[in-house]
């Protein structure tokens, strides 16, 4: 068993539209849930894979988990699995709405918009300590990066490419203010251009409210574009793993090649995003008789 485009095309043909209408009207109320739901699909594919776990509700459930902290969308999946419940009951799972709802939130970002194979069951365990080993940080090393994504089935230019979701969304201040104050004896991150530094603290000042919110990709958070690389390449990266990837040798190549406008070299970031998306999408998915299919996606079924 794998998943396949259209997997629900007889036993709930409207599913794919009720997903997306449903994420375009919480969109317009409120534009952050399209990098939530992005990331949030991320975050569950990482850790036992594909299968929604990171909707499961409980005390230590991976949702409590500190690389958790900040995801938001859980009401749109919500939403959305209501009224598919209504359509048709016990037939779309939980992480096929995910996968789904963030690629309708790369298209409402002005992104290039892709298949998504579907047919995906949802798992019955989430434990935050799975967390642990699983998900990249953001001090992590481009090695360590390359093993954490290399562990997923999934290669450099994949790393690069899907670290380019950071084109939209924000990070809260407090994953990234220590690189601006005594990162060295004498001062911030060098890898930061210094000339972005006294702007980068003035939206992040020193022992102030953490949970400030700084655009990922300055000057584009909210466009699903290349300005992210581009501002990787001018030392103006927010996450100390976003502008180490202009520190390595090959993946500095992937993001000198999505900068590549025209020539050999040049790639399309927007088709490459889908692509990679694909295959992370399908990490260790559960088809065919495994897990269940949820019927409210914060808990598991009851018998
Ligand atoms: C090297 C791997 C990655 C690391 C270390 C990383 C880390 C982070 C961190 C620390 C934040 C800020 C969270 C906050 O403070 O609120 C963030 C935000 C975000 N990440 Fe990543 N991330 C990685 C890869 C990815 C991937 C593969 C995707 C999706 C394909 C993704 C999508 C996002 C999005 C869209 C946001 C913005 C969220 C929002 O505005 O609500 N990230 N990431
Ligand atoms: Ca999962
Ligand atoms: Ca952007």
């Amino acid at each position: 068993h794998s998943t396949r485009v259209g997997f629900y095309s007889s036993t709930c043909p409207r599913a794919e539209s009720i997903i997306k209408s449903t994420v375009e009207s919480h969109f317009k109320l409120d534009p952050t849930i399209a990098p939530g739901l992005l990331r949030m699909h991320f975050h569950d594919c990482f850790v036992r894979g594909c299968d929604a776990s990171i909707l499961i509700d409980g005390p230590n459930a991976e949702k409590t988990a500190p690389a958790s902290q900040f995801l938001k969308g859980y009401k749109v999946i919500d939403d959305a699995k209501f009224q598919l419940e209504c359509e048709c009951p016990g037939v779309v799972s939980c992480a096929d709405i995910l996968a789904l709802a963030a690629r309708d939130s790369v298209v409402l970002t002005k992104g290039t918009s892709w298949a998504v194979p579907t047919g995906r069951r949802d798992g019955t365990v989430s434990k935050a300590s799975d967390t642990d080993g699983n998900m990249p940080g953001f001090q992590d090393t481009v090695d360590v990066l390359k093993q954490k994504f290399a562990a997923k089935g999934l290669n450099t230019r994949d790393l690069v490419t899907l670290v380019g979701a950071h084109t939209i969304g924000n990070a809260a201040c407090e994953v990234f203010s220590y690189r601006l104050y005594n990162f060295t004896s004498t001062g911030a991150d060098p890898s930061i251009n210094p000339a972005f530094v006294s702007h980068l603290q003035a939206l992040c000042p020193q022992n102030r409210d953490g949970s400030r919110q700084i655009a990922l990709d300055t000057g584009s958070a909210d466009r699903f574009d290349t300005s992210f690389f581009a501002n990787l390449r001018e030392g103006k990266g927010i996450l100390e793993s976003d502008q180490r990837l202009w520190t390595g040798d090959l993946t500095k190549k992937f993001v000198q090649r999505f900068l590549e406008v025209r020539g050999s070299l040049g790639l399309s970031f927007n088709v490459e995003f889908g692509k990679s998306m694909v295959k992370m999408s399908n990490i260790e998915v559960k088809t065919g008789t495994m897990g269940e299919i949820r019927k409210v996606c914060s808990k598991v079924n009851e018998y």
